[in-house]
């Protein structure tokens, strides 16, 4: 099959060198010239495990090129939309200029018979508005919504085995064909025992925004039960161990420490409630304002927090920040919960120094006046308290007795929960968590 993927950034050059790796034909189209120049090199744009190897396989065999000229998307078999749906400035609803100037300047190249299959995330409805500015300048082209699950720092192996296909069909005689274009796409390759819904455009739209608000609300769930076992000494990693073992429940996404951040999961969350609201139903999502609240108070506790562990005063402390991505193996900065600490921790007058293992540069864009280190011990020396904000594995591995021969003091924040709290307070270290003893 022949592919295009528009919009080449941590959705869409993964997906792109991920449907060559299953053997299509694929053009990966961006407006951004820079990424696209680093892309046609085989090089990532951004820090995602496995996607360089991919990029330079795909590329050798010649299945994957990248352009910014749109026009070459004349004669595709099936294009995908994976241009990015921020969160307005001022406002809570998504941004639909991307997504829209994208199917504009495509939907004059279509070929009749071809499919667009969007990916973006977008509130329930802008499919079917895309599907008519389609249908006014090729009425014999398709859309079809294909919501994306994949995670950052996993996304080649979420792309390659997903966990669900979900397809979002036109409505009448063109959801065959759709249907068709997208098994050829994906089930041939992937094989048929991946779980698949096949469902309408608003359906496949609130499957997307339904489970990361679903996801979200689990994160401040876990972050609430810290709060009041922080105010009774309790310890939340062992509640949610406990109320994890609970099949119903599960333990995943209930990690507490600094809450979520990312490019996905704050938009969608205010997104979803600005469309709920739009359409006369308020009312049904105002818990995730709540969720919304109780996240963004964890960066608050965590400067609290720091402030406590260094006897009440950031004044002129020197403050060793460990993680600025918003998790661990992405170089994401994107609304990440750690970095908007180590600003705080700054704004409040501590002497911050931070390092994170590939964000950096990134958040020294956002950030210019942090300053930042070369490695966590870079970051440690003379440090009148440690706070770790993502929980990278070198983090997790550092030795307490070992670390502690190069800070000034030895005060530590887990932000994250990560670390063992009885081996860090046996090597001397004065060890403070979110929402454990
Ligand atoms: N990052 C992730 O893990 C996931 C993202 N999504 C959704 O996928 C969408 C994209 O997200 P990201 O890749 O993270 O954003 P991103 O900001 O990394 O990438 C978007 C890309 O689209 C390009 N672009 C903008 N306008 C364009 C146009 N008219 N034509 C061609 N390219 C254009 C930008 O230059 C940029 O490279 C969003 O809706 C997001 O919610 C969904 C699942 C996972
Ligand atoms: O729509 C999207 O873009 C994606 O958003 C999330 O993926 P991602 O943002 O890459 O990262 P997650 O692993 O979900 O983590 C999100 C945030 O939650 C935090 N988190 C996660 C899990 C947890 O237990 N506790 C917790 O605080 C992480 O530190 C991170 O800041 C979803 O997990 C993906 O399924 C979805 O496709």
């Amino acid at each position: 099959m022949r592919i295009t993927v528009i919009g080449c950034g941590y959705l869409g050059a993964v997906h792109a060198a991920c449907m060559a790796e299953l053997g299509h034909e694929v053009l990966g189209i961006d407006v951004d010239a820079a990424k696209i120049e680093l892309l046609s090199a085989g090089r990532a744009p951004f820090y995602e495990p496995g996607l360089p190897e991919l990029l330079t396989s795909a590329s050798a065999t010649g299945r994957l090129s990248f352009t910014t000229d749109i026009s070459r998307a004349a004669g595709y078999d099936a294009h995908f939309i994976a241009v990015g749906t921020p969160q307005k400035k001022g406002e809570h609803a998504a941004d639909l200029t991307y997504v829209d100037a994208a199917v504009t300047s495509l939907a004059p190249h279509l070929a009749p018979g071809s499919v667009v299959i969007g990916k973006s995330t977008v509130p329930v409805g802008t499919a079917r508005r895309l599907a008519g500015i389609i249908a006014g300048v090729q009425p014999e082209a398709a859309l079809a919504w294909n919501p994306e699950f994949l995670r950052e720092g996993f996304a080649v192996q979420d792309t390659l085995r997903p966990d669900r296909l979900v397809y979002g069909l036109p409505d009448g005689d063109a959801a065959d064909h759709a249907k068709t274009t997208l098994d050829e796409i994906y089930t041939v390759a992937l094989g048929n025992d991946t779980p698949l819904v096949v469902t309408g455009y608003e359906t496949a739209e609130l499957v997307k925004v339904s489970a990361n608000a679903f996801l979200a609300t689990k994160i401040s769930f876990i972050n609430a039960i810290a709060e009041i076992a922080d105010v009774t000494g309790a310890d939340v990693t062992k509640i949610a161990d406990a109320i994890g073992y609970d099949a119903r429940i599960g333990r995943k996404f209930l990690n507490a420490g600094l809450g979520f951040g990312g490019g996905c999961l704050p938009k969608d969350i205010r997104a979803f409630q600005a469309r709920a609201g739009e359409l006369g139903a308020d009312q049904a999502l105002t818990f995730l304002r709540e969720v919304d609240q109780i996240n963004m108070r964890r960066r608050v506790r965590a400067v609290d927090l720091t402030r406590e562990l260094l006897d009440g005063s950031l004044l002129g402390k020197k403050v060793a920040v460990l993680g600025l991505a918003f998790k661990p193996e992405s170089d994401d900065v994107r609304d990440s919960p750690s970095l908007d600490v180590a600003s705080q921790l700054r704004a409040q007058g501590a002497r911050v120094v931070a390092f994170d293992p590939q964000a950096v540069e990134n958040a020294r864009r956002l950030h210019p006046e942090l300053d930042f280190a070369e490695s966590a011990a870079d970051a440690a020396r003379d440090a009148d308290a440690v706070v770790i904000l993502t929980e990278w594995r070198e983090f997790r591995d550092l030795d307490p007795a070992e670390f502690g021969q190069i800070v000034a003091d030895k005060r530590i924040l887990d932000g994250r929960n990560c670390l063992d709290p009885d081996t860090w307070r046996a090597a001397g270290w004065r060890y403070r968590a979110l929402g454990r003893p």
